[in-house]
């Protein structure tokens, strides 16, 4: 062995130590990751760094290697910090609205062990999924009686971002109160409007005074705060529990087959699942359409909707959301978007999920 070999074999057995010791580091490093999240405490402790920069430097023997050193452990944590900055991404998961709302359901009820962090706007969700601020949003596409969530599907048109899978909420409106109550004497009920028109039947001839108010859940959070036990609110059956309220009456609604699909949405595409979606613009010319669907139809897939609406900022012209059974993957369904390609302006790809 000559000496380059035999210096390169010590640092393989370093290289291999120090993996070792890294992957060691490493897994200590996710306990302080769930203890700082648990504390809502930053990744970023510059003292705790200078603190270990100082204390290993004075291991080091060989004067003329400090400072390779402290470069070297200030990667170490670098590296450590990017490592606590992906993980906490990766359990952050993004609603719009408020506590206790059907969107935070929803996303409790897909992500039950992750971190729920609210926004304002479904686009504020789309932009921290975008930014990578956030792992996954949940956001409403569709409601079985109101339909679709036009302002998701535009946003869906315009950010670079994927269904990777779609979760269904059923719409329960319970009647909530401080204590359990007979009905009649409930004087007052607060609750948005649209559940309140989806409590017709139930409330219809009684003598109870009705407020609006911005949500559901914002209104059994009011009624929890009050010290009236004859005001109740409409809300789900959860948000009893979360403002520590009484179902007086469950299931109010009329109808019983309210359902929210939701969306979640990612940055990375899923292409798994035996439904996907696509968005699709097509030239102001006739016939275009009739093209479009036919490129879908003669090659035999089954189309299970198609919704059209304005592109946004650009008036007058129109993109088309299609969901379409079948496998993205597959080479059938590849090919009829090569030719699907070929009708459209433009054609992109939104998602795909098990249904
Ligand atoms: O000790 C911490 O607080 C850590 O998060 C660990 C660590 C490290 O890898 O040593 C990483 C980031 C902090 O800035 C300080 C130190």
């Amino acid at each position: 062995m000559n000496k380059l070999e035999q210096a390169r074999v010590k640092i393989n057995e370093i290289d291999q130590a120090m993996a070792e010791l890294f992957e060691k580091r490493m897994h200590a490093v996710e306990d302080v990751i769930s203890y700082k999240q648990e504390h809502q405490m930053e990744v970023l402790d510059f003292s705790r760094e200078q603190q270990v920069i100082q204390k290993n430097l004075l291991h080091i023997q060989d004067e003329k290697l400090r400072s390779y050193y402290e470069e070297f452990i200030t990667d170490v944590m670098k590296v450590s910090r990017h490592y606590q900055h992906a993980t906490l991404i990766e359990k952050k998961i993004g609603y719009q609205g408020t506590y206790g709302a059907f969107s935070y359901l929803a996303a409790r009820a897909t992500f039950p062990d992750d971190e729920l962090i609210r926004f304002k706007s479904f686009e504020d969700v789309c932009k921290a999924v975008e930014s990578k601020e956030i792992r996954y949003g949940v956001i409403p596409l569709e409601n079985s009686h109101s339909g679709e969530v036009g302002e998701v599907s535009d946003l869906l048109y315009r950010y670079p971002l994927y269904i990777v899978d779609i979760f269904d909420l059923q719409v329960n409106q319970a009647l909530l109160a401080k204590e359990d109550i007979p009905i009649d004497q409930i004087t007052k009920i607060y609750s948005h409007p649209q559940a309140i028109s989806q409590c017709s039947k139930f409330l219809k001839g009684r003598n109870i005074e009705i407020i609006e108010f911005p949500n559901t859940a914002l209104a059994a959070e009011f009624v929890s705060k009050q010290e009236d036990p004859t005001i109740a609110a409409i809300a789900s059956k959860e948000a009893a529990q979360l403002f520590g309220l009484k179902i007086v009456e469950d299931n109010i609604q009329t109808n019983d087959d309210n359902t929210t699909r939701f969306a979640i949405v990612a940055k990375e595409a899923n292409t798994q699942g035996n439904h996907f979606q696509v968005i699709f613009t097509l030239a102001n010319k006739q016939g275009t359409l009739a093209q479009a669907i036919n490129s879908i139809a003669s090659r035999g897939f089954n189309m299970k909707s198609i919704k059209s609406r304005s592109i946004p900022q650009n008036a007058w012209s129109y993109y088309f959301q299609v969901e379409l059974e079948g496998f993205y993957e597959d080479a059938s369904t590849q090919a009829m978007l090569k030719e699907l390609g070929t009708v459209c302006r433009d054609l992109k790809y939104i998602g795909s999920y098990n249904k």
